[in-house]
């Protein structure tokens, strides 16, 4: 390939890769092969200027704006950094600087280079009344609302020495355990895991619906603070003051008197920043007086006072001695490689994941390989690639399972999942030993004290089959019970038993939970794709267990926020005999069969068959107001704007964007007052 044919090439691809990136939340290749790619093209646009194309990437921020939300145009353009992973780059950094600002003294802000999304939030008169994604770096999308439902960036800041007007910036990011709690709650309902915490939180940050992401706890670290005109001299004293204001200033950043005390730095952060609370994925180097700033100034992409050093994932290599197949709740196998111990980034990794076998199929590893395992962001490692120089003929192809690993029957896989299943729901021992788990987990049951082995021990001498058993348990069932656990791994020995105090304890937690509330018993059994939320919705809407039990997937439609995939699986799930016979058996334990129904008493029956949607605020309604009020009348709210569409109620205020695409959709708008005059029953006149 010539010159010409491979600058095309390269920035066709990485164009791709960037929209991927900033407009879908999904990454096609990792961020050091990305980095490669466009370092190369960078390198051959210098040697071959003429054949750099219009559109190139090294030369323009890579987001873009969306449709879904309001554009706004940033006061201070929003630029990327420059970014290396060798040390000699930025000794060369380091020079660049030295000649730029003839001679003078200078040091360095060294911080955290945080793995998330950057935000950048106006304050007018210390309110909080903008926040902005990066976007194309000239314009970003408004997600004011997002932004707010972050609860470390104040709506207000009540000191007395801020400018009237002036922008914070930072990045968003999903904290790790808040990743990791999503996850296990998506994958207790079955639902298909998030990637990685970068593309979540970027992925949330874009949701329309604030109410959803302020569900995921977001959070942000605030790096940058810009007014005109300036009133600091130096980054630091910014950074001194933002976290005197109340601004969530990671304190990890430290001043950096030259190039050798950044490189410690960044060998002190290597390991010490997996530590932190979310992901990082280098250090950030700035010169720290902004009249030095000005001095350097910009290139079009990034500031020339500033550079990124990225640390290469921490690697190492080691040999696939085995698989694990781990069946969940829902029957999904998953595959565990089971490795030669090897040490790193501070802790012994013994076991990576795989995900699923088109995982084992794209790496094209085999057992015996030697592989490389890498830490990313996620707190199990994963194998990255195989070591294909150091593979003998003991390497042996892996044979994906046919049947289930706990119980012979054959996998299934269904259309469009890359899970193989165990179909065998009820008689698969890890399944049910994950339903119990699920059914007394605290959301659910709250029987917590029946975790660590106590429900394996129960399931073994056969004392519980289903969850419904745990209701007929008594002391004498309990007491004395017990059995040694061996760690397969350590060969540590554990010892479960039922003493008094146990018994005492697990016994008033059971009784208990006859009084938890109909959601949480809705919960608890375990209907897929029904997590927390959709059973709280359901339970408010119905009222009843029965009510919900013989509801028609169409009337579950008409719960709020119901899609066709939950409400055919809770109709598939109560249609099954013997989860009748299992609902049956808890009715007769005294579980909450009841429930406070939280929908709206009728009030008339004008907006019947109708769908809503409104955007603004109102002069006569709350937003709470509105939506009962709809609903009160027959009238159903709809959650986006689609042809399913019937009105768009437009108020104060309202978001253009979805003005504008109700109008491309013809979804005839109404007015408040025209809404109003819906709700009344227009008396038939003497006309008539
Ligand atoms: N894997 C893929 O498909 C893919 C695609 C596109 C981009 N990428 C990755 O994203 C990078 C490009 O993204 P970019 O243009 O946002 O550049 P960048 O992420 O390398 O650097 C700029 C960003 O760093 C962030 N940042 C974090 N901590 C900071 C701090 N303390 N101070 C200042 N800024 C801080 C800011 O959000 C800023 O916008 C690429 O180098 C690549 O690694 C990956
Ligand atoms: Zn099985």
């Amino acid at each position: 390939m010539n010159p010409q044919e491979r600058i095309a090439e390269l920035t066709n691809q990485l164009n791709q890769y960037n929209h991927q990136y900033y407009q879908n939340s999904i990454s096609e290749i990792d961020d050091f092969t990305f980095d490669k790619l466009l370092a190369e093209l960078g390198d051959l646009e210098t040697r071959y200027p003429d054949f750099r194309q219009p559109d190139s990437p090294t030369a323009r921020v890579g987001g873009t704006i969306s449709k879904e939300f309001s554009t706004v145009y940033h006061r201070f353009p929003m630029l990327s950094l420059g970014n290396t992973y060798s040390e000699e780059d930025l000794v060369e950094f380091d020079k660049r600087v030295q000649k730029g600002l003839n001679g003078q003294e200078y040091d360095y802000i060294c911080e955290l280079k945080f793995d998330g999304v950057a935000l950048s939030m106006t304050y007018e008169n210390g309110v909080l009344v903008q926040g902005a994604t990066r976007g194309d770096g000239v314009r970003g999308d408004d997600i004011t609302n997002n932004i707010r439902t972050i609860r470390t960036v104040p709506l207000r800041v009540n000191a007395t020495d801020v400018p009237p007007l002036f922008e914070v910036r930072g990045e968003g990011f999903l904290p790790l355990v808040e990743f990791e709690r999503i996850n296990k709650e998506r994958d207790d309902i079955g639902e298909a895991l998030l990637a990685n915490p970068r593309n979540a939180a970027s992925g949330t940050f874009k949701q329309q619906d604030s109410g959803a992401v302020a569900k995921r706890r977001l959070d942000c670290f605030l790096y940058s603070f810009l007014s005109e005109p300036e009133i600091f001299q130096t980054h630091e004293e910014s950074l001194i003051a933002m976290k005197q204001w109340g601004f969530n200033v990671s304190q990890t950043w430290r001043k950096c008197a030259d190039i050798r005390e950044v490189m410690q730095y960044i060998n002190e952060w290597e390991t010490n920043r997996f530590d932190l609370p979310l992901n990082t994925d280098g250090i950030v180097i700035k010169v720290n007086r902004y009249d030095q700033q000005r001095d350097l100034g910009f290139t079009a992409k990034s500031p020339r006072w500033a550079i990124a050093f990225k640390y290469k994932a921490l690697a190492a290599s080691t040999v696939l001695n085995g698989i694990q197949y781990q069946v969940g709740r829902t029957g999904a196998v998953t595959p565990v490689a089971l490795l030669t111990p090897v040490l790193l980034a501070g802790t012994i990794v013994k076991r990576a994941s795989l995900h699923n076998a088109n995982e084992i199929e794209r790496l094209g590893v085999m057992m015996h390989d030697t592989v490389f395992v890498e830490k990313g962001g996620e707190i199990i490692p994963k194998i990255t690639h195989v070591d294909l120089s150091r593979r003998t003929d003991l390497s042996q192809p892996i044979i994906y399972p046919t049947t289930c690993p706990a119980c012979g029957t054959p996998l299934v896989r269904k259309e469009s999942e890359a899970n193989f299943y165990c179909p065998n729901e009820r008689g698969c021992p890890p399944q049910r030993q994950a339903r119990f788990e699920h059914f007394i987990q605290r959301r659910a049951m709250n029987i917590e004290s029946l975790g660590e082995g106590k429900i394996e021990l129960l399931i073994d001498r056969g004392l519980v089959q289903t969850p419904a058993d745990l209701y007929s348990l008594t002391a004498d069932n309990l007491l004395g019970i017990e059995k040694i656990f061996i760690n397969e791994e350590s060969g540590k020995k554990r010892i479960v038993s039922f003493q008094k105090k146990t018994v005492e304890n697990i016994l008033t937690a059971i009784d208990r939970s006859k009084a938890r509330p109909l959601s949480s018993v809705l919960f608890g059994l375990g209907i897929r794709y029904v997590g927390n939320t959709t059973a709280e919705r359901l339970a408010d809407y119905f009222g009843s267990l029965d009510g919900i039990m013989n509801a028609s997937q169409e009337a579950l439609l008409l719960v709020p926020d119901m899609g066709p995939r939950i409400a055919e699986s809770v109709v598939a799930w109560f249609a099954d005999d013997y989860n009748r016979e299992f609902v049956e058996r808890l009715r007769a334990a005294g579980l909450q069969f009841f429930g406070e129904k939280k929908v709206v008493e009728q009030e008339g029956d004008t907006l019947t068959g109708k769908t809503f949607l409104y955007t603004g605020t109102f002069a006569n309604f709350s937003r709470e107001e509105l939506e009962s009020r709809i609903e009160a009348n027959g009238g159903r709210l709809l959650s986006g704007i689609s042809k399913k569409l019937n009105y768009l109620i437009v108020g104060e205020n309202a978001g253009p964007s979805k003005v504008e695409k109700a109008k491309k959709l013809n979804v005839p708008l109404l007015g408040e007052d025209e809404f109003m005059a819906m709700l009344v029953d227009h008396p038939k006149t003497e006309e008539d």
